[in-house]
């Protein structure tokens, strides 16, 4: 984007808190020049370039880079966390194959709270850990045998990553070097986003004093929607009806003729483009040249281009991650579950952050009702 074509500073002012200060954080900057992404200090670029998830997350939880044998050790203790609790393989194994998998990640870490309770909030790095390693077979043992008739063991896998993990489980093999390291870049690129819709829900739920598996069900199902994580879904679905570049923009002229909201553009912060997007967008070029693919990048590519040509809207963080998903041969509906298993790093950083400084969040609202009702018995009305 050419810097004249910027758009004006976005208003940050009205309805949905935009804009206000609603607490603190050391955990990342959002849009601080208007499209910046920093985890503690660290630039997305540098971050999705040089780390790995597992890394990150370090960084997210502990405060600070894992050195060498930090990694090591916390790969390896991630690696023997993921043995899923026999009752919990019961409890996934009742729920229907056409269950929104976002259903079954908020079901699966709920009744994981049942079992491994938080009963300390000393206990939280045990029970944030076990999260991390254990989302990934919980949808995957769900996925597999609802869909398959597979029992999967997810403890058997080899993988050293969760992205590879994750991937190992749902094709019955390893993956390739390229989309391993795709899908662990993706996972870097959500792992954490300040203030955002289900952040802010995990902090709400845990400036009560609630336990950690409640904070992230709760942000589980924030992120469900199709206003926030459930977006790269969508994206997917749009993009997928077009069959070519023109009919793209055809389509996308209708759609905005009607002011039909177009899912994977604009953002409540970032004024002139989210950082992510650059960074899925090459991943997913690269992909689409590996898989010979002629119709869908294109098709991206264009709809970014009349996106902003038509409304100055650019793409967000989940636009190219749908055709970049594709690629790598992930069913659309296990999409915002990736962003689940990668977030709840983002999500209990926050919570460990709001109960080291806790004061219960309780904002006030602008009554907006009648002045005094009279009341009427029940026999009378
Ligand atoms: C990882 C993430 O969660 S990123 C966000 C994922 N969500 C999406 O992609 C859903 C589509 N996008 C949207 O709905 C919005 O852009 C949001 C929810 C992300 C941000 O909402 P807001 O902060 O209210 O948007 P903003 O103030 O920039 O909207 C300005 C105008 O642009 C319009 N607009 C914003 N995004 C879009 C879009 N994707 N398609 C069409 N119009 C849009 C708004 O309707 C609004 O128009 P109006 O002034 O006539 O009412
Ligand atoms: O910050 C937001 O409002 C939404 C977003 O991009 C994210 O959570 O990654």
């Amino acid at each position: 984007m050419k810097m004249a074509e910027k758009k004006t500073e976005k208003k940050l002012g009205g309805a949905g808190l935009r804009g206000q200060v609603a607490g603190q954080t050391a955990l990342s900057t959002v849009g601080q020049a208007g499209h910046g992404l920093t985890y503690r200090g660290f630039d997305i670029e540098t971050l999705a370039e040089k780390a790995c998830f597992e890394e990150v997350a370090y960084l997210l939880l502990r405060g600070h880079l894992p050195n060498r044998t930090q990694l090591s050790s916390y790969r390896t203790r991630l690696k023997g966390m993921r043995k899923l609790p026999e009752a919990l393989k019961t409890v996934l194994e009742q729920i229907p194959a056409e269950s929104h998998p976002m259903d079954v990640m908020r079901t699966g870490c709920s009744m994981l709270g049942n079992l491994e309770t938080e009963q300390s909030f000393d206990e939280q790095d045990e029970r944030i850990d076990r999260m991390l390693a254990l989302l990934p077979s919980i949808i995957c043992y769900w996925y597999r045998f609802s869909h398959d008739g597979i029992r999967i063991d997810p403890a058997a896998s080899s993988a050293d990553s969760i992205a590879g993990h994750f991937l190992t489980l749902l094709h019955d093999k390893a993956p390739s070097a390229l989309f391993e390291r795709v899908l662990d870049a993706s996972l870097i690129l959500y792992a954490e986003h300040e203030f955002n819709a289900s952040t802010f829900t995990a902090r709400v739920c845990a400036s009560t004093l609630s336990d950690i598996h409640s904070c992230v069900t709760g942000a589980i199902g924030t992120l469900r929607g199709p206003l926030h994580g459930g977006a790269n879904e969508a994206a997917m679905e749009l993009i997928e009806s077009f069959q070519t570049p023109d009919q793209a923009e055809e389509g996308l002229m209708q759609m905005l003729a009607r002011k039909d909201k177009i899912m994977g553009f604009g953002h409540a912060v970032y004024s002139d483009c989210d950082p992510r997007n650059a960074i899925i967008k090459r991943w997913s070029e690269k992909l689409a040249k590996d898989a010979g693919d002629e119709r869908l990048y294109d098709i991206s590519v264009r709809c970014e281009e009349v996106m902003w040509r038509e409304k100055k809207l650019f793409c967000n963080a989940d636009f190219f991650h749908a055709s970049a998903y594709h690629f790598m041969g992930i069913p659309t509906k296990l999409f915002t579950p990736i962003f689940v298993m990668s977030r709840v790093s983002g999500w209990t950083a926050h919570v460990k952050e709001q109960r080291a400084n806790n004061r219960i969040i309780r904002p006030s609202a602008d009554y907006t009702g009648p002045e005094s009702a009279e009341w009427v018995d029940l026999d009378n009305r």
